[in-house]
């Protein structure tokens, strides 16, 4: 699992950290880190021109260190100062080793630059950057960034963005994550994440995102003794007023996660979802979970009160969300940002511009596990759920072309089964919404390869995701 941790946690760590350790030793392990990702990054430091951007904190002091050890390997290094305060130690090390300096207003990026390394501000940055940063960036546009811990000027514990920041091609940082290499849409802006690990002990992180170890810890797989009732039913009501995502919901279902698919709907439909799955019960009956909305049309209200009536865990998808109200017991809700927008009567920018923000909103406001679909999607859990672990579930799996019109049908039938199958060992909403979403991008991009692909195509490699996972 990858852990976000919020600014006033790593301060908290950082404190008794300091104290057990030798003056400069912390920051000497951040710049040690910090210049072996950097000579990763270009290959090597022989010969290489690099200009520091160093700020007034100790975000600069990590940069001017590194940029000793930098020019120490032969690489050619200045520092260009945004501040007369900047880190008096960090500057007589990186003069001491052969680097040079310069105010901020002397600058002038002559020749090659290979490298930017943006130690302009860290954890203690407030949102956007001053005029003189803005400056040097444009004069060093085009050049391959290295952030320093963040990215200058994003938000980081929001991940929002407000005014101007630095997009870096790596950012190197130091004792966990932070929300802004995680979430939207700072973490857009962060390029590769490196962690260098530098002691920190840290508590439980709100924010987190599954990694192949976590999925394959929680993921329910079949017993010896499981048989098709106990492994879980899963229900759909979806399609009634568009049958495509009828088909691709229960084509998401049928993954094989589940024992047993029930699917009702109109008569018609009934007939394409039996031929296309030949494995689907047609009719009602009982169910682990129901998945409902998605296609559902004029239906959706109707499909949302049955299913609740079984008080089962509802998966509650495009149509049917605008039915949802709080008080209703164990829904999952899987909004994009237009659908979150009308539920909560907010523009759409504004959902996608502050997702973390407005995923708890809902998670609490209603009740339930809201799961925000995007590049990266979000999964929060109700407000009023006192379970160990992240609040809130970052999805990092999936590729761009998974933006294709069907994709979330395949993603509600997906979670459905593993909640049903979930049901018998215990799985939480939570964490099952949040292994939708990771097998859904992992499933994606198996299927895509690099290329282009439908939402058929993704409900049938789901399987071969799974298999990955469980065979290691
Ligand atoms: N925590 C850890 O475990 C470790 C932390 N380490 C490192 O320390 C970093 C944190 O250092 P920090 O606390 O000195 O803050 P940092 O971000 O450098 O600068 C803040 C100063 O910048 C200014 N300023 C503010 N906003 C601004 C803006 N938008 N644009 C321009 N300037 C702005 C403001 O000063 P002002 O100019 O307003 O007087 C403020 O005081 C951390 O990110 C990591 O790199 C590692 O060395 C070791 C382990
Ligand atoms: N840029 C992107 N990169 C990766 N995945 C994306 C991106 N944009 C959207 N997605 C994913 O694609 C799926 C689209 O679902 P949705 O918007 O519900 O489409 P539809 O309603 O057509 O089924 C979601 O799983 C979402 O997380
Ligand atoms: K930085």
């Amino acid at each position: 699992m990858r852990s976000a941790h919020r600014v006033d946690q790593v301060r908290a760590a950082e404190v008794r950290l300091l104290a057990a350790l030798p003056d400069g030793a912390l920051m000497a392990r951040a710049a040690s880190g910090l210049a072996t990702a950097i000579i990763d990054f270009l290959g090597g430091a022989r010969g290489r021109r690099i200009v520091l951007l160093v700020g007034s904190g100790d975000n600069g002091g990590d940069a001017l260190f590194a940029g000793a050890l930098l020019a120490r390997r032969g690489a050619g290094v200045t520092a260009v100062l945004l501040s007369p305060d900047a880190h008096p130690a960090g500057l007589a090390a990186l003069h001491r080793a052969g680097g040079t300096s310069c105010p901020a207003a002397d600058f002038s990026a002559r020749g090659t630059v290979d490298l930017v390394v943006d130690g302009i501000v860290g954890i203690g940055g407030r949102p956007g950057l001053r005029p003189d940063a803005v400056a040097l960036l444009a004069e060093l546009e085009g050049v391959p960034v290295v952030a320093v811990d963040v990215p200058s000027g994003v938000g980081v514990d929001s991940g929002e963005l407000a005014g101007a920041h630095v997009t870096a091609d790596l950012t190197v940082t130091f004792g966990t994550h932070k929300p802004c290499h995680l979430i939207d849409p700072a973490a857009a802006h962060c390029g590769v994440v490196t962690l260098v690990d530098i002691g920190l002990d840290l508590p439980t992180a709100d924010v987190g995102a599954l990694g192949t170890t976590d999925v394959s810890r929680l993921l329910p797989v079949p017993s010896h003794h499981s048989h098709k009732y106990t492994r879980g039913v899963v229900g759909l009501r979806t399609g009634g007023g568009y049958p495509g995502a009828g088909l691709l919901s229960t084509a998401g279902a049928s993954s094989g996660l589940a024992g047993m698919v029930r699917y009702v709907g109109p008569d018609g439909l009934t007939d394409q979802v039996r031929a296309a799955h030949p494995e689907v019960v047609a009719g009602g009956g009982r169910v682990n979970a129901w998945v409902v909305g998605c296609g559902s049309g004029d239906e959706a209200g109707r499909e949302l009160d049955e299913a609740l009536a079984d008080g089962v865990p509802v998966v509650v998808d495009a149509d049917a969300l605008v039915h949802v109200r709080p008080g209703m017991p164990r829904l999952i809700l899987t909004p994009h940002a237009g659908e979150l927008a009308r539920m909560l009567d907010v523009e759409r920018d504004e959902i996608e511009s502050r997702p973390l923000h407005w995923v708890r909103e809902a998670a609490a406001h209603f009740d339930a596990v809201v799961l925000l679909k995007g590049r990266r999607t979000l999964i929060a859990r109700p407000g009023s759920s006192s379970a160990p672990g992240p609040h809130v579930w970052v999805n990092t799996t999936g590729t761009p072309w998974l933006a294709t019109a069907g994709a979330g049908d395949v993603l509600a039938g997906l979670i459905g089964s593993i909640v049903a199958s979930g049901d018998q060992v215990g799985l939480g909403l939570h964490d099952a919404a949040a292994l939708g979403a990771w097998l859904h991008g992992a499933a994606a991009t198996l299927a895509s390869g690099g290329g282009p692909i439908t939402a058929g195509d993704v409900a049938a490699a789901i399987g071969d995701a799974v298999r990955r996972v469980v065979t290691g």
